[in-house]
């Protein structure tokens, strides 16, 4: 760690601020408040070493002894002052410090690292780290009480929370009270079962407004010496080298405390009339509290103290019977303390841990087969797959289905645009160069997978997303500029993810929004593809995909584990609050919170705004309250279940305005490829790419796959994109007869033509002015006949040459008239048997 980090971070708080103490040992246990009284008092204050106490002169109380001797005529006051004194001796500012006698056995640059590295500490954001009851691991920073003490045993801190920011930049102060909130309670429970947490929690007063903190004493349990322990410099006073301190029962609330402070003994219970009084039955004087050295150096006896409780983490190993994904579990994505420099390594890397000080853990992956994937309750088969996704009542839902996907498409009231999911079936997951060899191709070959730092993370230390990715053609905005790579070379899945998302994206649009649509859509060619990898557990939380640039559609192919989309409002339009909890004027949106009301308020509000600013700005505060607008946040809209194979399409700039989107899986391995169109114009300079973003050279037609001919040894040099599918599937049995029943239903009948302009043709049915998009809907409805022959004949071992005059002469006028590249014409011709 940095030099500078680590003062910030470490352990090392300052000890208690004594060092105007007077000189005189012998009135040192009196606070000012105290001599200046002393006249006042029923009783002489009774000597801090007496562990029998009187309190306010009134009846002796029974007392709870530690083990040890009662008597400590060795001990004066003047020695135990000069001892707290020295135990607590702070170097004046600027000071030189020795150095530490050792090295941290782990350390971390940020909060993130250390989080995902050790188990007993996953607090993002207190100090201290509780989980189910139990407290695990406390963190001290550089905001310290001015009573926290450290030395090589003993650790005295605050903790709990009710911070808030002080007078002078960067400042902490106690906010308010403090309670024995849950924190308390946890490390209570856990003294209780004997976990290794601190040995004494207890309350004190605290500053000019005299609030209440809860304080809590850390003992180092074991032999090993402290790595912080000053070199060179001897401890005034061993742990257990002095009698035990004082404990006493208070005499109103029956609560045992032990002495903390030489000024003498208070109850520490802070719901007790006596709290925080001393036997005087006044209050210290904070300044000039010293800490009683027997309390600060007691040793607690523990069990298990010989044993070795390792800081490090046991290392993570696939097992021998290296079970598919294993290597993809949650613990597989924790970090790892570097055996070289003890530093917490954050699995960034898809391959493994790389450590900055050069050290490298490669993790070895088990394939998750594809095969694997088949869900025990919910197979698919050649059929069309039902439907699992659920949506609010308000949206619109139209079902049809198309070339093996089921197509839901949602629309949103008052939003342009839609969402659709397209659910695959078998025939398109086993398609040659389909999801299942993408799934596969993806686990085998490093794409350039990485964890990314997020710029806007507030954590110290920059926070990284949690999954994976890496970036191809268009760089985006998202990830790091120098993390795109050029489609040339790249994976078969990503050049296959372009080609197929692009057909897919073309033929919905179309299919949605008519001709006209088409054009007026601006939709342009995929021209980037954002990999996503999620191991178990990994996740990409509420977000939404519209920044400045990036074309209206998006669509995500997804591999491997389901997934869980969720789609809903953006808070800030659901509730229609700003920040300073004033109302935001704008029109509300259809399905916001209280949208009639606000609906009314819309033209009050313009005329207040154009008459009376004040009295306008005065309503904006006072609406949120009346219409009980407040932070929530809004329900899901949909709530999709994305299987393997599955395209997700989200059209439309309002929908990324209005709403955003949420994906977790339960599996062990997941994979998100989406494709947008980012314009080249819309990169700054230094951001856009080096290397040339070509069109999609792919050839995909969805209206193929699962045909026979597609399936034939004919295609396999091609697959069903040229962009090198790899066909290793010879088995043509997989694609059987019932997979040539492509045909587009909609709620199982055929589109009406109102509902399908782009489906009908332009005149009498022939004339398809269309590429070979449209020509899928032709083959399932005129070529048919012939594949289903060729098919057979096929299966037959024999090949048909004599197609009907009809049918040859539709093919014909198709890759004819269908505006085909040459490549496609030649597939075409292979494809119907023509060339
Ligand atoms: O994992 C997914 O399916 C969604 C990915 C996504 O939302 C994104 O890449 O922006
Ligand atoms: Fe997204």
């Amino acid at each position: 760690m940095a030099e500078s980090k680590r003062k910030r971070d470490s352990v090392m708080s300052p000890g208690s601020l004594l060092s105007d103490y007077p000189d005189d040992l012998s009135d040192c246990s009196l606070g000012r408040a105290e001599k200046r009284s002393r006249s006042r008092l029923p009783t002489p204050v009774p000597s801090p070493l007496a562990f029998v106490s009187l309190i306010e002169g009134e009846q002796e109380v029974p007392y709870i002894a530690q083990p040890g001797p009662l008597e400590l005529p060795s001990w004066p006051d003047e020695k135990l002052v000069a001892l707290s004194k020295k135990l607590t001796f702070l170097p004046s500012a600027g000071a030189s410090k020795p150095p530490p006698s050792g090295r941290p056995e782990i350390w971390a640059d940020g909060r993130q690292e250390l989080c995902e590295t050790l188990h007993y500490y996953r607090a993002y954001h207190s100090g201290g780290y509780t989980n189910n009851g139990h407290a695990w691991a406390f963190m001290f920073d550089k905001t310290a009480h001015t009573r926290d003490f450290i030395d090589s045993d003993v650790v005295i801190s605050r903790a709990g929370g009710g911070m808030v920011p002080g007078k002078e930049a960067g400042e902490m102060t106690l906010g308010s009270d403090q309670n024995e909130t849950s924190q308390a309670l946890s490390l209570r429970n856990s003294m209780e079962y004997l976990n290794p947490v601190p040995t004494y929690i207890w309350s004190e007063k605290t500053g000019e407004e005299a609030k209440t903190v809860v304080r809590y004493r850390f003992e180092k349990f074991g032999n090993k010496q402290s790595w912080w322990k000053p070199m060179g410099v001897a401890d005034p006073v061993a742990l257990g080298g002095l009698p035990p301190p004082a404990i006493q029962v208070c005499r109103s609330c029956n609560g045992p405390s032990q002495q903390v402070y030489l000024q003498g003994w208070m109850c520490l219970h802070s719901s007790c009339p006596l709290f925080w009084k001393l036997p005087s039955g006044l209050e210290p004087i904070e300044g000039s509290l010293l800490y009683d050295p027997r309390f600060l150096k007691q040793k607690t006896t523990w069990p298990n103290d010989d044993q070795d409780f390792t800081l490090v983490p046991p290392a993570i190993e696939v097992s021998p019977q290296a079970l598919a994904g294993e290597d993809c579990s949650r613990a597989f994505w924790n970090g790892i303390v570097c055996p070289t420099c003890g530093r917490c390594i954050m699995r960034l890397a898809w391959r493994g841990w790389i450590c900055s000080c050069g050290f490298t853990k490669v993790s070895p992956h088990t394939l998750v087969p594809a095969k694997s994937l088949s869900e025990p309750f919910f197979p698919l088969s050649n059929a069309y797959t039902p439907a699992r996704d659920c949506h609010q009542s308000a949206i619109k839902l139209d079902v049809f289905f198309m070339y093996n996907y089921r197509v839901h498409v949602y629309t949103f009231p008052g939003i342009a645009g839609f969402v659709a999911h397209l659910i695959a079936n078998k025939t398109i997951v086993e398609g040659p160069g389909g999801p299942n060899d993408m799934f596969e191709e993806l686990q085998t070959v490093d794409i350039g997978f990485e964890r990314r730092e997020l710029d806007s993370g507030m954590t110290k230390g920059g926070s990284s997303t949690r999954h994976f990715s890496v970036n191809y053609g268009m760089p985006y905005k998202y990830v790091a500029t120098t993390s795109s790579r050029p489609f040339t070379g790249s994976a078969n899945a990503i050049k296959n993810t372009r080609s197929r998302l692009n057909w897919v994206a073309k033929t919905l649009l179309r299919q949605q929004q008519g001709e006209k649509g088409r054009e007026g859509s601006g939709w342009k060619e995929f021209n980037e593809v954002l990999a996503l990898g999620y191991f178990e557990g990994q996740k990409i939380k509420y977000h939404d995909d519209g920044e400045v640039g990036l074309g209206p559609t998006i669509a995500t192919l997804s591999l491997g584990a389901p997934g869980r989309m969720r789609i809903r409002m953006k808070g800030k339009y659901f509730n229609g609050v700003s920040r300073g909890d004033t109302y935001n004027d704008k029109p509300p949106v259809p399905l916001c919170k209280a949208y009639h009301e606000r609906m009314r308020l819309v033209n009050e509000l313009a005329v207040l705004k154009a008459t009376d600013t004040k009295a306008y700005k005065a309503r904006l505060k006072k609406i949120p309250k009346e219409l009980g607008l407040n932070r929530g946040t809004a329900k899901d809209a949909l709530d999709l279940t994305l299987g393997h194979g599955d395209i997700v399409i989200m059209d439309g700039e309002d929908l990324q305005k209005f709403y955003e989107h949420a994906v977790e899986h339960a599996g062990k391995l997941r994979f998100a490829l989406t494709c947008r169109h980012i314009a080249l114009e819309s990169l700054k300079e230094k951001d856009k790419p080096t290397y040339e973003v070509e069109p999609d050279e792919g050839f995909y037609d969805g209206s193929l796959v699962g045909t026979a001919a597609a399936t034939s040894e004919r295609s396999a040099g091609m697959g069903m994109s040229q962009t090198g599918a790899v066909d290793t599937r010879t088995d043509s049995g997989a694609y059987t007869t019932d997979t040539l029943d492509t045909g587009i239903t909609f709620n199982g009948t055929r589109p009406t033509a109102a509902e399908t302009s782009f489906f009908e043709t332009e005149d009498s049915g022939t004339s398809m002015a269309m590429n070979h998009t449209e020509s899928a809907y032709l083959t399932q409805n005129a070529i048919n006949t012939q594949s289903a022959a060729l098919q057979a004949s096929e299966l037959e071992g024999t090949r048909t040459t004599t197609n009907s005059s009809s049918a040859q002469k539709l093919i014909d006028e198709v890759i004819d008239n269908g505006k085909y590249t040459e490549a496609e014409k030649e597939f075409l011709r292979r494809l119907w048997g023509q060339a």
